[in-house]
């Protein structure tokens, strides 16, 4: 799926249910259904949906407001586009990771999985994320064995959003090469 493409089904992760305000915007009394705050108790775009936020923002601008508004495409990423993005980049990485790194290569691929997990900024998924990289370290001695690892890893997320798991064995032809009938070339 492109990057740009969004859909609208909702985040796995804490359902905040709170009451709240987003800094300039008229304070709406209730927050929608499923809207997840960050850590400072704002509505957090990392973690929710761009519909959940088009919701809010009706409800929030007006009663009057009688359509849903088309939210423009350059605004900051909900967790989707956050998520896809991220493992474009992440399996990218795998995809250019030397087929045999030295020691400092898979030092600084461990030290990077390591940050990226705890600065991901969909605060939850990054908690998930590193209780997951805590029980199953990154295997980093082989471009091959990484992007297998991260495959699996990427499979644990998807089980947990519901998503169907994806085959490893082809991860290379998926981020890599290209399908092997020729289709990306
Ligand atoms: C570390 C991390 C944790 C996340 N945690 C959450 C969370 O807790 N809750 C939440 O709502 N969202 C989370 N997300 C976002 C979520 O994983 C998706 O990115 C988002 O839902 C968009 O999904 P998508 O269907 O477009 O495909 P994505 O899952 O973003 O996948 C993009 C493409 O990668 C390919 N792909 C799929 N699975 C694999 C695999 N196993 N190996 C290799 N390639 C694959 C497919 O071609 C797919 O189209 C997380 C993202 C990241 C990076």
């Amino acid at each position: 799926m492109a990057a740009d493409e969004t859909k609208d089904s909702a985040p796995t992760g804490v359902d905040a249910g709170a009451v709240g305000t987003t800094g300039d915007a008229p304070p709406p009394t209730q927050l929608p259904k499923g809207m997840i705050l960050g850590k400072d108790g704002k509505p957090c775009r990392a973690c929710n949906t761009k519909q959940t936020f088009m919701n809010f923002a009706a409800q929030a601008k007006s009663k009057k407001a009688a359509a849903i508004p088309v939210m423009r495409k350059d605004c900051p990423a909900d967790v989707e586009i956050l998520g896809r993005s991220t493992w474009t980049l992440l399996h990218s990485i795998a995809a250019t990771y030397p087929t045999t790194p030295t020691p400092n290569e898979q030092n600084d691929l461990k030290s990077f999985m390591g940050l990226f997990a705890k600065l991901y900024p969909c605060w939850f998924c990054a908690e998930d994320f590193q209780r997951y990289i805590k029980k199953e370290e990154p295997r980093v001695s082989t471009r091959d064995e990484f992007g297998n690892w991260l495959c699996e890893a990427h499979n644990e997320v998807n089980k947990k959003l519901g998503k169907p798991t994806f085959d490893c064995s082809k991860w290379q032809e998926r981020w890599r090469t290209g399908w092997k009938d020729g289709s990306c070339d």
